[in-house]
């Protein structure tokens, strides 16, 4: 809440403005809470990065997968499928139990009902471990135009994730995970708890901008507003991912499309912004380590194949990523062949 004792924030200086949401912890909730009548400049998106909602086809959707029969070779070859044609997918029946994932959504909005005092202990300027930072947009100090979200992101950690990715890995001929290939499937993970409070003008802008996640894999968990839009492959058309209580939103990063030689999908997405409710939703990314050096992998290309992408440190592919502000799917260029 913005404390009444403090003068104003200007609201027409930009820099000011750039001030008092992403260096002093009031994020675009405390600039919501002001209940401002429109969106400043700085949030205004340039056509091309809103969300055409003419694209959206609602008669869409990414599969549903139940998982509570996950050794089933027909659970298997839905899970590769979805992953191979969709590169996303929602997981039911995965075993975590609901009030788990309540309490998750529970605790993000406790952390981000916090007063601006508190959370501003955990900016990147601040925080005392690294592996903490409270952020507001993607890269406040790349972003030219700000998105409108505010994120705690921790480095985290699994029964579920490895499941996934024996099944995932079986397709491409890759028979277990094992000491080589485990760490750099998934030997880092981190955790982003996202905020994006309600917008005056939410066709203005955007939450989350077009992108692809640069993890192995992405495993979602997100509130009952909805908002996330997922681009069909080969498409210009978005699909809306419903929230569906207790699902978990599974999807491709480009590490594995990478890894996989293409086979996987690691799709473009984008998050609108709403004008009536606030939405959270809590990305847990599971990622090579940074000194992974990542390609196509040796078992996954089928006879005669080429390799479509050179290989790259993971951590150089990262830095890539975060140079720049969100620009659909074009980070994986930077592994081409
Ligand atoms: O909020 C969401 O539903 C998705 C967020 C997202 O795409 C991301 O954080 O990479
Ligand atoms: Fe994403």
């Amino acid at each position: 809440m913005f404390d009444h004792l403090m003068a104003p924030p200007p609201l027409t200086d930009p820099h000011e403005l750039k001030a008092f949401v992403v260096d002093e912890g009031h994020g675009v909730k405390g600039l919501a809470e002001l209940k401002i009548k429109s969106l400043p400049a700085l949030f205004i998106q340039p056509l091309e990065k809103r969300l055409d909602m003419s694209k959206v086809v609602p008669h869409e959707s990414i599969p549903v997968i139940d998982m509570s029969n996950s050794e089933d070779p027909e659970v298997e070859q839905r899970i590769c499928d979805a992953a191979e044609n969709w590169g996303f997918f929602q997981i039911v029946n995965h075993g975590v139990p609901a009030s788990v994932l309540e309490d998750v959504k529970e605790a993000t909005r406790r952390f981000f009902d916090l007063r601006a005092d508190e959370k501003k202990k955990y900016l990147f300027k601040n925080s005392r471990t690294k592996n903490v930072r409270l952020v507001t947009s993607f890269i406040p100090e790349v972003d030219k135009v700000l998105e409108w979200k505010d994120y705690l992101s921790c480095f985290y950690s699994e029964s579920l994730i490895k499941r996934l990715l024996e099944v995932l890995m079986k397709r491409l001929g890759i028979s277990e995970l094992n000491e080589t290939n485990e760490p750099i499937l998934k030997g880092s993970r981190r955790i982003n708890l996202n905020y994006y409070p309600v917008c005056p003008n939410p066709e203005l802008t955007v939450g989350v901008g077009g992108h692809s996640d640069v993890s192995t894999l992405t495993v979602l968990l997100q509130d009952e507003i909805g908002g996330l839009y997922v681009r069909k492959l080969h498409s210009e058309n978005w699909v809306h991912v419903p929230p569906i209580k207790g699902c978990l939103t599974i999807n491709i990063g480009d590490a594995l499309q990478i890894m996989s030689n293409g086979r996987y999908k690691s799709i473009e997405h984008q998050v609108v912004a709403n004008g009536h409710e606030n939405r959270i939703s809590v990305p847990i990314f599971v990622n090579p380590r940074p000194s992974d050096v990542i390609g196509p992998l040796r078992e996954t290309m089928r006879r005669g194949e080429k390799g479509l992408y050179k290989q790259v440190l993971y951590s150089d592919y990262v830095k890539h990523f975060y140079r720049k502000s969100h620009n659909g799917k074009d980070t994986i260029d930077f592994a081409k062949a």
